[in-house]
């Protein structure tokens, strides 16, 4: 490895992708070649991430579900924390309401989700943070969907757990990412880097912004360590 490439740990949504959550294709090689450990990690579920290490042809070292589910390929490692039963009742109740998660039949937003719930951006919020406060959850607009997760749980305490299976420290780390499910792995990371669609949560806790959005940004944001 480089000695003088910090490890990585990037988001999916809003920082490899654009709104759409199309990947750009421009990320792949600089993840691939990256000469220091990766990590993503992202509030999707486990098997995006991992589908993304395996195309890539990286080790899957994944932080899911905004740290619900950590898996490390190197130490065999799988964690699971939070209280999934919890956000699964917040669901039940908020379709007892006659609201519906906004995924369709198949859903595959929630589909091989462990611990947490996701609801679309286009379904009713209030109802929603009611239902999770009342069990002690709390809900996370990424931009993308609104997470009902187990507050001990987040992308943060993902990070210290595989640092903790890999003898790694957080401060060492590159973060990249965008939104507010980014904000506490940019407070342990040594250096934090949001993307200029950043929201403001993620804006204010980044060390450095970018110039550009999605892929852009990425791109900008590892480049001092690309040269
Ligand atoms: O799943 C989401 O809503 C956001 O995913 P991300 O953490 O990869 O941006
Ligand atoms: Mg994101």
């Amino acid at each position: 490895m480089d000695n003088d490439t910090p490890p990585l740990i990037v988001d999916i949504d809003g920082t490899l992708t654009d709104e759409s959550r199309a990947i750009d294709p421009r990320v792949m090689p600089v993840l691939r070649e990256w000469p220091a450990r990766v990590v993503i990690a992202t509030g999707k579920a486990m098997p995006f991430p991992i589908a993304l290490c395996e195309f890539l042809g990286i080790e899957r070292t994944v932080v899911a579900e905004n740290g619900g589910v950590v898996f490390v390929e190197a130490t065999d490692e799988l964690r699971l924390e939070g209280d999934h039963e919890a956000a699964l009742a917040v669901g039940e109740a908020y379709r007892d309401l006659g609201h519906d998660l906004g995924f369709g039949q198949v859903d595959l937003a929630n589909r091989w989700r462990e611990t947490e719930l996701v609801v679309s951006l286009d379904q009713p919020l209030e109802p929603l943070e009611d239902l999770a406060a009342a069990r002690g959850l709390v809900v996370l607009d990424t931009g993308f969907a609104y997470h009902v997760t187990d507050p001990v749980v987040d992308k943060g305490t993902g990070l210290e757990a595989v640092c903790a299976e890999l003898d790694l420290a957080p401060e060492t780390f590159l973060a990249v990412g965008d939104s507010v499910n980014d904000a506490q792995m940019f407070d342990l990371a040594g250096e934090a880097v949001a993307v200029a669609n950043a929201d403001e949560t993620a804006l204010e806790r980044a060390d450095r912004v970018t110039d550009g959005t999605y892929g852009d940004g990425f791109l900008e944001a590892v480049a001092p360590y690309r040269e």
